[in-house]
């Protein structure tokens, strides 16, 4: 027992020569030694010193494992942090979901497959439909790729107002931070393969943005509207996106932005077209429900705006207008201002090379300040069908050239013929194409029987519409109050 005192005092007089040392590596080393070592020397007994030892073996084994992890990843690791907002974060995890580590993972996060929409048609893609992969989440995953070890780490964080925000985090054992840019370039290249042909869509959640769903580039052949007017429409948005038009803006010191007002009743192609617009330019469309908005929130989602994008503010209407003494008021929900959202579309947080499409089924509420020329540059006015939209929505469903299943007894001779008998029958400017597209598609396969079902689905969609006539976009009005 004596030996034992005498053994751990010179080891403590040796150490206590090297403790300011220590204390330089390990800060408060000094603290711990002089309160622990008391309880190693003057323990009563062997097995107290035993277990004042193996106490402070766990100790050091919990505290130091966690320090040394945190000293190798300042001084040994590089990392990258992803928001979750970001695009970025959307690269980083579809990659990560198609790499054998993320398979084997035992805590993963499961998403819908993006890619399974760009499967094959037949009964088999019937059976994949929505198929899901798994990413790994809550804790690290460690993968090898190209001769590197990466730690793959999802994190979640308190936020502002209690909102939980995930991040994801990409490090690796080494110093060279291109390492990690290269694996994101990577995801990058990964990803810009998977939404080729898509238009990506962003919605807002909160003041953030976020990316939906990507969508198939909808061809701007499929829109019925007026063959000048789309003409007209296209040569603008491409003399606008033309880098000679940026110079021409900037040499007279203009704001390099242009928009554009769709108007008119539900149904009429407003959306379809700026879709179109988007995908015909490989544009990026952030939309904008005024109704889901506040001024805070509207101002903080203009100033994250890329460069070279669509802003496709829908049912604009729904923002508030000015008073008659010009100070503003708030919208039907009390959300957003006029006055915010003028500032937001002319102000400095807009970005450069935007394009704003606003729609709306009611013009006659939008305040004149919100469409003055500089704000909405054209206006384009959007009809129930006429005759030759009802014709042409007839030909494009039933066109014998976009692998159309035409029933045995219908002959693809005899479609100018229907497409005239149709276009008898339906009464212009009563329908939207939207509805007149539902009868079609109702009766795909067979030209002739959407003929013979006119005089029945128009009888239905009249019924329908008196019973919800009470709450017709026409009829009442943005307080509430119907039109007489
Ligand atoms: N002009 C059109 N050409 C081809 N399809 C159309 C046209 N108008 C509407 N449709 C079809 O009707 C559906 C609804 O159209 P869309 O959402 O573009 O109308 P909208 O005018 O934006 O309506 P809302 O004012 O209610 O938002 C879409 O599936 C679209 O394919």
């Amino acid at each position: 027992m004596a030996s034992f005192s005498n053994a751990t005092s010179r080891i403590h007089s040796s150490l206590s020569q090297q403790i300011s040392f220590l204390d330089l590596l390990f800060p408060g080393f000094t603290t711990l030694s002089s309160s622990v070592w008391p309880l190693l020397t003057d323990a009563p007994s062997l097995y107290g010193r035993l277990l004042c030892i193996c106490g402070l073996l766990v100790l050091i084994g919990k505290y130091g494992a966690k320090y040394f992890r945190e000293l190798v990843e300042a001084y040994f690791t590089s990392k990258i942090e992803v928001p979750y907002n970001d695009e970025a974060y959307d690269m980083l995890i579809f990659w990560v979901c198609s790499q054998p580590f993320a398979r084997s993972a035992r805590a993963s996060l499961a998403m819908v497959d993006l890619k399974s929409s760009t499967r094959s048609n037949g009964p088999e893609s019937h059976a994949n439909k929505k198929s899901l992969q798994y990413s790994p989440c809550n804790g690290r995953s460690y993968f090898w790729h190209k001769g590197h070890l990466f730690v793959f780490e999802r994190k979640r964080n308190q936020g502002e107002l209690g909102i939980t925000r995930e991040e994801a985090c990409i490090s690796y054992f080494g110093r060279n931070p291109n390492v990690l840019r290269e694996l994101l370039d990577e995801c990058r290249q990964y990803y810009l393969k998977l939404v080729k042909n898509k238009t990506c869509v962003f919605e807002h959640e909160g003041d953030r943005w976020k990316s939906s769903k990507s969508r198939n580039k909808r061809d701007m052949s499929t829109v019925i509207i007026d063959r000048k007017l789309k003409e007209m429409l296209l040569g603008d948005v491409a003399e606008f996106l033309d880098p000679k038009t940026r110079t021409w803006y900037s040499a007279r010191g203009l704001p390099y932005q242009r928009g554009y007002l769709l108007y008119g009743p539900p149904g009429t192609g407003k959306s379809s077209l700026s879709l179109s617009i988007a995908g015909q330019f490989d544009l990026d469309v952030y939309v904008l429900t005024m109704s889901g908005l506040d001024d805070r929130s509207l101002k903080t989602l203009f100033a994250e705006l890329p460069q070279h994008c669509i802003v496709l503010l829908e049912d604009v209407d729904a923002a508030g207008s000015l008073g008659q003494n010009g100070s503003p008021r708030m919208s039907a929900n009390g959300k957003v201002s006029l006055s915010t959202l003028l500032n937001v579309l002319d102000g400095l947080a807009s970005p450069e090379g935007r394009v704003l499409i606003m729609t709306t089924n009611h013009i006659e509420r939008l305040d004149p300040a919100l469409i003055r020329p500089g704000r909405v540059d054209t206006k384009v006015e959007f009809h129930l069908a006429e005759e030759d939209m009802i014709s042409q929505l007839f030909l494009f469903v039933y066109d014998p050239h976009s692998n159309t299943v035409i029933s045995g007894d219908d002959s693809e001779e005899e479609l100018p013929q229907l497409a005239q008998e149709f276009v008898a029958k339906v009464p212009k400017l009563e329908f939207s194409p939207a509805e007149i597209m539902s009868l079609l598609l109702a009766n795909k396969q067979s030209p002739r029987h959407a003929v013979a079902s006119v005089d029945t689905w128009m009888e239905k969609v009249r019924e329908e519409r008196k019973v919800t006539r009470t709450n017709s976009w026409a009829l009442v009005d943005k307080d509430g109050s119907r039109d007489h």
